[in-house]
Parts: C-alpha cells; structure tokens; sequence
C-alpha cells in the first residue's frame, strides 16, 4: 500500500512531465506512436509510457492497476475511432488489452463493454470479455470524460489479412471459428455493425473484436431497424468467407444453429430466415 501511495504522488508529476513533453515536441510533430521514458521523479522501477495520436494522448505508468490487477510494459496494438488499444501484461505471464477512448468515444466503449459482458453472459465463444470500465486519469481537464475499458484475451502473433492468405486446413478451422461466433452472438439477440476479426496466420484461431458498434436487441421486437441490423451483420460474415468454403460453411451453419436449438438457445425465427438466404441453406 505504501509504494502505491508513494507511487500516486510521483504519477502526477510525471504525467506532467509527460504532457509538457507532449505538447512541446511530439504534438507538432504529430507523431503516431512514441514510448516516453520519465527521466526524472520518478519511484524507482517505475516508468510512464505515452503514445500521441490525432484524437488525444494516452499516457500510462508502469505499473498500471486496473481491475485489481497489476499491469506491465504497455504496447500499442492498434487505434482506431473508438480509441488506442494497448497490451499489458501481468507478473503471471497473462496478458490483457486496454482500450482508452477520445473524449469523443467514451460512450462507445462504454456500450461496447456492456455489450461484451451480455455476449460473456450468453456463454458467446471467440469475443473478447470486458472486465471492466474505470475513469482515464489525467491532470488535463479535457481528458475528464475519457474512460479505459479492460479487455482479453490479446491475439499474439501474426494476424492474417483475410482467410485466403491461410493453408487450407487453417482455412476451413477460421471459416468454422467464423460461423460458430456468428450464430451464437445471433442467438443472444445481437447484432454487429463493422464486424472485426483478428485470425493468426499460425493456428487459424479467430478473434472478434470492436463492439463498438453493436446493439442488443429487443427480443420481443420485429421492426424493419432491427430486420435491417440483422441482415446487415449476416452480409458482413458471409463476406468474409471464400468462395470455394460455401459449402463447408453451409454445412457449418446448419449444424450450429441446430446445436444452439439442442442447448435451449434458439435462433429468432428473423435470423434463421437471413441465414437460410445467405448461406442457401434449405430450410432450418
Ligand atoms: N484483443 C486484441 N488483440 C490484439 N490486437 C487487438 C485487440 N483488440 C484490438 N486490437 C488491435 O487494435 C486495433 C484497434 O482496436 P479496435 O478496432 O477495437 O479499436 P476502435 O478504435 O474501436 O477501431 P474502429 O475505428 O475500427 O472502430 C485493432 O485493429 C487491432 O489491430
């Protein structure tokens, strides 16, 4: 507790440091992504990393407490609109993502957090799990409503660009991973809008991500929005999948809907016609 406290008062300083830093020399030069080590004031063995972007800085020290874990050695995994993602990873080896929203997207995350945690609820495989939201701490009165939400797991190793760029073998296990999440995340009455996946070019394993943009659904509604998200969120998947997969995915299909009927989760009758369509599938 006493290197924590002790630990507090220096983060201060250094946080301005490190935004004085900021302002006078990486803002004009409007760097994407730079570590600032602290030289000065500093507890031993801690150090405060900071990353400039167009929509804001993100400044984190090491160690970095969220969720009552203690998190080390952030580095940036990607930004986008909702915000800067960055992995942290713990004395144990186990490693999360952090995604800080802009003042702007603190509502997007916030929703993106609340919609991971429903999916987590429904036993939804191949998303990612929020463990939690808490405020971004920052001396800078713009940065008041940022917030940082907890997320995991963190896809290691060389991302694929899209499925044609894996083996066959690896193919056919993303194209699985792929219509498995879809049909579960249907069944628990959401629907995606810029659907996301992470696929590592070594095992085929995909990942979800970016939430951001998807809604619960009533499930007692049947309105034309709804129909219109639905169809829209089915069109993306199949997108993704090769031409030469149609079959194995039509199969695939059929048998995960069947196997969320058998677990007492059934597809809406509206997602079953929109799956029948895309995939041409007889009727299910
Ligand atoms: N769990 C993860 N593991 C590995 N990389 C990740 C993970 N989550 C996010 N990333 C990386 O961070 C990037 C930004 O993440 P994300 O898409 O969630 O942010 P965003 O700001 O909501 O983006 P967008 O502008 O698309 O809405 C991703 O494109 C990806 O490269």
């Amino acid at each position: 507790l006493s290197f924590l406290h002790a630990r507090r008062i220096s983060s201060r300083i250094r946080h301005h440091c490190a935004n004085a830093f900021l302002q006078s020399i990486l803002v004009p030069l409007a760097i994407t992504a730079v570590a600032i080590p602290a030289h000065a004031e500093v507890a031993p063995q801690s150090t405060v990393h900071a990353w400039q972007f167009e929509n804001g800085a993100v400044v984190i020290p090491d160690p970095f407490l969220f969720a009552e874990k203690v998190l080390h050695q952030p580095r940036l995994l990607g930004s986008g609109g909702g915000g800067a993602v960055l992995a942290l990873t713990q004395d144990n080896g186990r490693s999360y993502a952090v995604k800080t929203s802009w003042s702007s997207s603190t509502e997007s995350i916030e929703k993106e957090c609340r919609v991971l945690q429903h999916l987590e609820d429904k036993h939804v495989t191949g998303v990612e799990r929020c463990l939690g939201v808490q405020s971004y701490i920052s001396e800078d009165e713009s940065d008041a409503r940022r917030a940082m939400i907890l997320l995991e797991p963190v896809m290691e190793g060389p991302i694929a660009a899209s499925l044609s760029d894996l083996s066959p073998p690896l193919q056919s296990h993303a194209v699985e991973m792929i219509l498995k999440t879809t049909i579960q995340i249907l069944s628990a009455n959401v629907a995606v809008t810029d659907v996301q996946v992470l696929i590592s070019q070594e095992t085929g394993d995909v990942l979800f991500i970016d939430f951001s943009e998807a809604r619960i659904l009533p499930s007692s509604s049947n309105s034309f929005m709804q129909q219109a998200l639905l169809s829209n969120f089915v069109q993306e998947v199949s997108a993704l999948i090769p031409k030469d997969q149609e079959v194995l995915a039509a199969r695939i299909v059929s048998q995960f809907v069947e196997e969320q009927k058998s677990l007492g989760r059934p597809l809406s009758t509206q997602a079953l016609t929109l799956l029948e369509e895309q995939f041409l599938l007889d009727e299910i």
